[in-house]
């Protein structure tokens, strides 16, 4: 029996798979809501024939979409990406929000980026007023990460190295680190965005501002909320 979380993210997963169309080149977030999504896509392909090429972002999703026979392209061999559905950490009303929680925010921003249409599915516990209360994840090398930390502190940007289950610093797919700032609000995302863009040592930030078109709330009613709609 899943929670109601749970079923919100089954919910908008399989929901967001319905729109999955024929032909269609789709990019495959990553994140325990994806996986709903790549699961129903699994079935629609097993069961209807649907016939689509993955772009992943992630080995995690790259291995489930392999299982359940999705077919794979890597993200080069395309010339775009049709659709992409992606999970988010945390949305605001401009549709603007925070990913990397699974630390894949590097391979989803480059994928997000390629793609036409940007489809985030979320549970309702995901929308805020404003972003900042979920940690936000900068991608970094390792050359001179503490020194990054520093830089951080400085800036009161309360940095935590993420850490794997085994106390060692996460690696991500990428082979980089992650540094979680730990910010109450974030009141001016780009410019915070540009300012981590600019600094020598990060690869990638976790704010993804201006890319989603779409999120899908999973409820027993599901919301579409749009940013043409958000922009008014
Ligand atoms: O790095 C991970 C991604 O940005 C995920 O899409 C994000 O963390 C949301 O994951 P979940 O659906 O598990 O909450």
């Amino acid at each position: 029996m899943l929670d109601k979380i749970q079923q919100q993210k089954k919910a908008a997963g399989e929901y967001a798979a319905s729109l999955v169309e024929n032909g269609m080149v789709v990019g495959l977030g990553t994140g325990s809501t994806v996986r709903y999504f790549v699961d129903r896509l699994g079935e629609r392909v097993a069961n209807e024939g649907l016939d689509i090429v993955g772009v992943t972002t992630s080995n995690r999703t790259a291995h489930q979409a392999r299982c359940l026979g999705i077919s794979l392209a890597d993200v080069d061999a395309v010339d775009y990406i049709d659709l992409t559905v992606d999970g988010a950490d945390a949305v605001d009303p401009q549709l603007n929000g925070i990913k990397g929680g699974g630390a894949a925010l590097l391979y989803e921003k480059v994928v997000a980026k390629n793609s036409k249409r940007n489809i985030w599915i979320v549970d309702g516990s995901k929308q805020h007023a404003e972003l900042g209360h979920f940690p936000l994840p900068v991608e970094v090398v390792s050359y001179g990460e503490q020194q990054l930390c520093r830089l951080f502190k400085k800036h009161n940007l309360n940095p935590i190295l993420r850490l794997d289950e085994d106390g060692r610093p996460l690696t991500t797919d990428n082979g980089n680190n992650i540094i979680d700032l730990h910010l109450e609000t974030i009141p001016f995302p780009e410019e915070l965005a540009t300012w981590l863009s600019n600094q020598v040592g990060v690869v990638e930030h976790g704010l993804f501002l201006n890319v989603c078109d779409e999120v899908i709330v999973g409820g027993d009613e599901i919301q579409v909320l749009k940013r043409e709609a958000a922009k008014n």
